[in-house]
């Protein structure tokens, strides 16, 4: 469902010139859980951030199913984002202006696809119900999270993002919504690909790869 073949991006600025991806190849199939590890700096974000179309890449290819999300511009990209993508990030990224309820529905309504039941399960299952009418600030890090998660695949995503989606967590709680996070993406059946610097994370979910000196070993 997702395939990339020879993706490149270099930084350039007046100083210097940073190769971060030096043809980067890699094939997730539907229903797949995928570790993306490697060390700080490796290009971990930048290849998440290509793949959701937030950045454009110097060359090669990504392709979603039968999308091929570097030949879009802007608008393209915003749309595969709007109604394909689930992102998470470690800044969980929720509205403060909303609450919890509407921060979860946010997507699903922009892409046309909301799914009352749906939603309701998902609320159960991340253990948000006494939570709903809440407003970001008024939770914890673990359960702004559990919102994040709640909120990219309340629209029921094929492809679920996610860049260290519990850097900002302690031990216990980033298991815990690792875990709720791996059951629910089991449940819709959609791929995953989590950026993490977390071997016991990564080794929930079905493999691993390692990017190092800008390549996917
Ligand atoms: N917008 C940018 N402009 C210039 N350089 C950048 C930019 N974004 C990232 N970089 C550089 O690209 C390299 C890869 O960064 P990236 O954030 O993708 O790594 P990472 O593997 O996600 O790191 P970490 O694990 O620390 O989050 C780093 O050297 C970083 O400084």
């Amino acid at each position: 469902m997702l395939d990339i073949q020879n993706l490149t991006k270099t930084y350039r600025s007046a100083q210097e010139q940073i190769a971060v991806l030096r043809g980067v190849c890699e094939h997730v199939s539907a229903g797949e859980s995928v570790a993306l590890t490697g060390e700080s700096g490796s290009g971990k974000s930048t290849l998440l951030h290509l793949i959701a179309g937030l950045d454009e890449a110097d060359g090669g290819s990504i392709r979603l199913d039968a999308t091929e999300v570097t030949a879009l511009a802007d608008q393209g990209r915003a749309a595969i984002r709007r109604d394909r993508l689930g992102l998470i990030f470690q800044q969980f990224n929720l509205i403060p202006s909303l609450t919890v309820a509407d921060n979860l529905a946010f997507q699903s309504r922009l892409a046309g696809r909301h799914d009352s039941q749906w939603q309701n399960e998902l609320v159960d299952r991340l253990g948000l119900g006494n939570l709903l009418k809440r407003y970001p600030e008024q939770l914890s890090g673990g359960q702004q999270q559990r919102v994040a998660i709640g909120r990219a695949l309340a629209v029921r995503p094929p492809l679920l993002l996610a860049d260290e989606p519990t850097g900002n967590l302690d031990e216990a709680t980033a298991d815990d919504v690792t875990d709720i996070a791996l059951d629910l993406v089991k449940r819709t059946g959609c791929a995953f690909l989590m950026a993490t610097h977390s071997t016991r994370l990564a080794a929930k979910l079905d493999r691993t790869v390692r990017l190092s000196a800008g390549l996917i070993s």
